[in-house]
């Protein structure tokens, strides 16, 4: 096997091995750290989560790009898995994207995605999305191609444009999008199987499937997806959700009934915690460094 260095040489590494391979939303470090002794083998920051969780804000294009290189470097900062990243559209022009690419590398993301939605954009699986032209989303993909200061890095071209445009128009798109560099199409807001039969079938480089809960993309199985040439699969807030539901049960418990004693089973364990976080490992560091 040969060396792997970078993270985004990782996560090359990690989709050629994997089929498909599996992509977790981890909203913060300690999430990361427990997909990750679970075994999955990438690792997604996403753009909503950021601006939901770290913010308290709708995904609406209202996070900055330091605002998520804050969130990758406190990940990549406690897991070795490979983090692909939610560029949304990138932050501006193509100098200010040249910046989200070397920004993004030097907090420890192994590649990112970049949309063509405007810059007021919206999630992906709402309605009234407004995109930019062909012209422009290759042009976003140009300069991010340019600046790459790892050659490994992924950079992954996300089309919005079924909605609105359809799915030749959206095919087309990627294909320009692959033609300027991309090294992977993110197709967004998929309704079948059929459609990301025509994505894989149309382009030479692996597409990544958004399955997002409670969206317009059915909830397929990975073996499904890989049927029809699918070859990364993402789950961008599936335990974020479940985290939400969780956290929102403890709250009103606790407020209802004056105690928590009905929802302890619902939680994680001290013990549980402390062994994610190797806590142990510490504690003996510090008694042979300060021994009495
Ligand atoms: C993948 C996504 O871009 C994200 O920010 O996680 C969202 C996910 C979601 O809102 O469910 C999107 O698909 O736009
Ligand atoms: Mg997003």
């Amino acid at each position: 096997m040969t060396s792997v260095t970078s993270a985004g040489a990782k996560l090359r590494q990690a989709i050629a091995q994997e089929q498909p391979l599996q992509i977790v939303g981890t909203i913060n470090a300690y999430t990361a750290m427990m997909a990750e002794r679970v075994g999955h083998k990438a690792l997604y920051l996403s753009g909503a989560g950021v601006a939901n969780a770290s913010f308290g804000l709708p995904d609406l294009g209202m996070t900055s790009l330091n605002d998520v290189c804050e969130d990758i470097r406190r990940i990549t900062g406690a897991t070795d898995v490979p983090l692909l990243v939610d560029a949304d559209t990138g932050w501006g022009g193509a100098f200010n994207i040249a910046r989200t690419v070397k920004e993004m590398t030097r907090a420890g993301a192994a590649g990112f995605h970049i949309e063509d939605q405007v810059a007021q954009k919206r999630c992906g699986h709402r309605p009234n999305k407004e995109i930019v032209t062909q012209g422009e989303m290759v042009d976003r993909v140009k300069a991010a191609v340019d600046a790459r200061t790892d050659e490994q890095f992924l950079i992954m071209a996300r089309t919005d444009a079924l909605q609105q445009e359809g799915l030749e128009a959206a095919i087309e798109r990627a294909q320009a999008c692959v033609e300027a560099g991309a090294d992977a199409i993110f197709a967004e807001a998929v309704h079948t199987l059929e459609q990301y039969q025509a994505f894989t079938t149309a382009l030479n480089v692996p597409v990544l499937a958004n399955i997002t809960e409670f969206g317009a993309t059915p909830l397929f199985n990975k073996d499904e997806l890989a049927g029809v040439g699918v070859k990364m699969v993402l789950y961008p807030l599936s335990a974020f959700r479940a985290m939400n539901k969780a956290a929102l049960n403890v709250y009103e418990n606790i407020l209802a009934k004056g105690d928590q004693k009905d929802v302890v089973e619902s939680m994680q364990t001290r013990a549980e915690l402390y062994d994610f976080l190797n806590y142990h490992s510490f504690e003996e560091k510090l008694d042979s460094l300060f021994k009495k």
